[in-house]
């Protein structure tokens, strides 16, 4: 928004004593009037006509363009009629006046608009300022003059009598073609990028697709996601961290590049790695940096690839699309006994079996292939698809072959720079000479970032926040941590040598007692 120059100003003062224009050409008009009632009462109408469009009509539009050069566009408030569709009332769809009115907010804190109103934003503790009726602002786009006015006019439907709010916006004749073609393109543009980085994010997830034939059905249900972890706070080596950003960055900001080579604006990362690295945090981490809403799909509840498609089809642009767990959150070959054999050994597949009374899932990979590359993915956007799994090696590689999961970032073992992070976060401290120690622990043994923020916190606790007592402390933790871990993991082990001897030996005796009845 400029301040207004010379020429605004000169063009101000046109505008305001357009009003005595008006007035010079009203006693003319009062001269011509009978005169022209005259000849079109006593001259025959047909002639009258004729001779008005052929040689009087485009003379006096020019006359006008002298007289009054201005256009006015009127951007009005949407109707307070409600429609209904069979799932409940439907909101107006067109969002231009709020994407107006937003794009002023910032105009009257810098214009001279003095007389402003304050309304609560719709999300978000904000306020929205506009003008108060009558107010109006200068705008400048490309050294075009442009001024903008709040206006409310008597609105009278029938029976009903009410007021209806424009914003109007004024601007030469000769800058048509500018404001239609970009200056309004590049309001609502602007105007939409304010609602939105205003509004509060969400984090949605699906409900059961079993609900889809019940009136109130609804894919998806959100909360306010308002979660803390930003990539300052997330534990990883630097060079990764900044080259994930770089790459969200380049993403974000190449809209044009996708445009122009034909791809659908998207991105997909997997995140692999064990349990506890920071992979759900990382998409935490994502979405705060890009400002986008996040999608958590549950593949178990979707029972077919055309509920998916419809699930998807409804998700918005600027958001993440995530699967968690995409080895075991869904059986792409629809054998989930198989998954529960793979991960805990028989008895718990039989168990999860029984217990799974549920429809079964028929979401195929081909399903989720489409989903990916499909042309939903064209509609709208601006979107990324995470995938997260313990077990890169399990996964289909159709599913994450270059190009549908364009990066895979791995998430692994904490090491130094990584509890630099935590240490900062949990302790405040940058540096200390226990760091060295806490060093070698880590190089020794395999802990998470999620076991070193839980030392951290026993530590935290138990040396009143005092950096030196708790480093102190951290480093006996982490020691005992890493010891049960390794006891853990060999008696698992053990367990797991013994099930499979045991399965083995059971098949065995199958195969025999077979053979002894053949
Ligand atoms: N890289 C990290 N940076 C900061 N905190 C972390 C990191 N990794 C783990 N944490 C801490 O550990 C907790 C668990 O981490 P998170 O849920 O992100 O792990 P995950 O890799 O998604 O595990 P899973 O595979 O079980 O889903 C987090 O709430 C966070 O406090
Ligand atoms: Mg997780």
């Amino acid at each position: 928004m400029a301040e207004p120059g010379k020429v605004v100003r000169w063009q101000r003062w046109a505008f305001s004593n357009l009003g005595s224009a008006f007035t010079n050409f009203g006693s003319l008009w009062l001269i011509l009037a009978p005169l022209v009632s005259l000849v079109a009462t006593y001259a025959p109408r047909r002639l009258f006509h004729t001779y008005f469009n052929l040689f009087l009509r485009r003379r006096a539009r020019r006359f006008l363009n002298v007289v009054d050069p201005y256009v006015t566009v009127d951007v009005s408030e949407p109707g307070s009629d409600v429609r209904y569709s069979r799932y409940g009332p439907v909101s107006d769809t067109d969002s231009t006046y709020e994407e107006v009115k937003a794009y002023l907010s910032g105009a009257c804190w810098q214009d001279d608009a003095r007389e402003l109103r304050a309304e609560g934003a719709r999300e978000g503790d904000g306020l929205v300022l506009s003008m108060r009726d009558g107010q109006d602002v200068a705008d400048e786009f490309r050294g075009a003059p442009l001024w903008w006015s709040s206006v409310v006019e008597k609105d009278v439907q029938g029976q009903r009598q009410g007021k209806r709010r424009f914003q109007r916006l004024t601007f030469h004749l000769r800058h048509r073609r500018l404001v239609v073609d970009e200056y309004l393109p590049h309001v609502r543009r602007r105007g939409r990028e304010i609602l939105f980085s205003n509004r509060r994010r969400r984090l949605y997830t699906n409900s059961r697709s079993r609900d889809a034939y019940s009136y109130e059905y609804k894919s998806w249900s959100y909360i306010d996601f308002d979660h803390p972890t930003t990539f300052d706070t997330l534990a990883m080596e630097r060079a990764k961290k900044k080259e994930i950003m770089e790459d969200l960055d380049a993403f974000r900001e190449n809209r044009d590049f996708y445009r122009r080579t034909g791809k659908p604006w998207k991105r997909g990362y997997l995140l692999h790695g064990p349990p506890g690295t920071g992979k759900s945090t990382m998409v935490a981490a994502m979405a705060n940096y890009l400002d986008y809403d996040i999608y958590d799909v549950e593949l178990t509840v979707v029972h077919t690839n055309t509920d998916l498609r419809r699930l998807l089809i409804e998700t918005t642009s600027k958001s993440i699309i995530v699967i968690e767990d995409i080895d075991c959150s869904l059986d792409l070959t629809g054998d989930r006994a198989k998954q529960q054999r793979r991960r805990h050994g028989p008895s718990a597949a039989k168990a999860a079996d029984d217990a799974d009374d549920r429809p079964r899932s028929t979401v195929t990979l081909s399903g989720l292939l489409n989903f990916i590359d499909g042309l939903w993915s064209a509609c709208g956007g601006e979107r990324i698809v995470v995938f997260t799994t313990n077990h890169v090696d399990r996964l289909d590689p159709a599913l994450i072959r270059r190009g549908r999961m364009d990066m895979h970032i791995e998430m692994s073992y904490c090491g130094f720079e990584a509890f630099q992070t935590l240490a900062k976060n949990y302790l405040g401290v940058d540096d200390h000479e226990l760091f060295g120690s806490v060093e070698e622990v880590l190089r020794e043994a395999e802990l998470t970032p999620a076991d070193v923020a839980e030392c951290l916190m026993t530590a935290r606790r138990a040396g009143a926040g005092e950096p030196s007592p708790c480093l102190g402390i951290l480093v006996d933790e982490l020691k005992k941590r890493a010891e049960e871990k390794a006891k853990a993991e060999a008696e698992a082990e053990a367990k797991a040598a013994a099930e499979a001897a045991k399965a083995a030996a059971e098949a065995n005796a199958a195969e025999m007692a077979r053979g002894n009845a053949r």
